[in-house]
């Protein structure tokens, strides 16, 4: 199976419209070339932009939804269409990830879970996801997270417990915090034996520097393939086997210990 990791350069020297245009024909140039195609969370607007938010909202069939699950289509690929400012009729803002089958269909919607920014930023603005997603590939099962639910490995324990074997995490995540960002993806492949895709951005948005540096990990840990800083098409080919055999041979997931005891006091 082949899967490319689109690190797109966010910056606000381009509108959301153009970009919109720019990645969709960047998802095209994926035919025949991947199976699986990744774009990061938040690529419309910036994950740190948080001004642009409400402005930039969409209902879920809005604007990027279209042109993403064409492309996808065009592209005959499994499409991640990375996340999106969502508004909810109701009146919340979500930030959502679109998944598109090669025949453009919405596969899966996945609002994040853990919102970023304590008491400011998309933790105020937006509200929280409740339900895990997986969704079903004829390779592999993917569980998908976001960005800052990296940082919980619960979240990854129950997409996992849901059949998940390859675990896609677009992100927004800032270069002060880069080392976390591959010590987290190799520890999520590691504990759940399980393939991680971390695709992220690359540029500086609302004064914050991007890590880039998406990344590839194997069930075993070993890091397939990672990008460097800039905007970059990241295309990893990969076994999906590989889970069942690690799983099969390193056994550790059998030997979970489940409801342990609080500690007396
Ligand atoms: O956890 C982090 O360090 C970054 C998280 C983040 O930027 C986000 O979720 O948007």
């Amino acid at each position: 199976m082949r899967a490319s990791l689109l690190q797109i350069d966010v910056n606000e020297g381009e509108s959301v419209e153009s970009r919109r245009v720019r990645v969709a024909s960047l998802v095209r140039e994926q035919a025949g070339a991947a199976d699986l195609v990744v774009l990061p969370e938040l690529w419309t607007t910036g994950a740190f932009a948080y001004e642009g938010f409400g402005s930039e909202a969409e209902p879920l069939e809005g604007p990027t939804y279209e042109v993403m699950a064409k492309a996808a289509s065009d592209a005959g690929v499994w499409l991640h269409a990375g996340s999106i400012p969502e508004r909810d009729p109701e009146g919340p803002l979500y930030n959502t990830s679109l998944v598109f089958s090669p025949s453009g269909d919405l596969a899966a919607a996945y609002r994040k879970i853990h919102r970023f920014g304590f008491d400011k930023g998309e933790a105020v603005l937006m509200s929280a996801g409740e339900e895990l997603v997986t969704v079903r590939l004829p390779e592999t099962v993917l569980g998908v997270a976001t960005c800052y639910d990296l940082r919980f490995p619960e979240l990854f324990r129950g997409l996992v417990d849901a059949g998940a074997e390859t675990l896609v995490v677009p992100a927004g995540w800032p270069e002060r915090r880069r080392a976390h960002w591959t010590l987290l993806a190799q520890a999520r492949a590691v504990e759940n034996q399980a393939f991680v895709l971390a695709c992220g951005t690359a540029g500086t948005h609302a004064g914050v520097p991007q890590a880039g540096h998406s990344i590839v990990v194997d069930p075993w840990g070993e890091v397939l393939a990672q990008a460097g800083a800039g905007e970059q098409v990241l295309t990893v080919e990969f076994d999906p086997g590989k889970v069942a055999v690690t799983r099969d041979q390193f056994p550790a997931l059998k030997d979970r210990m489940l409801g342990l005891a609080a500690p007396r006091r």
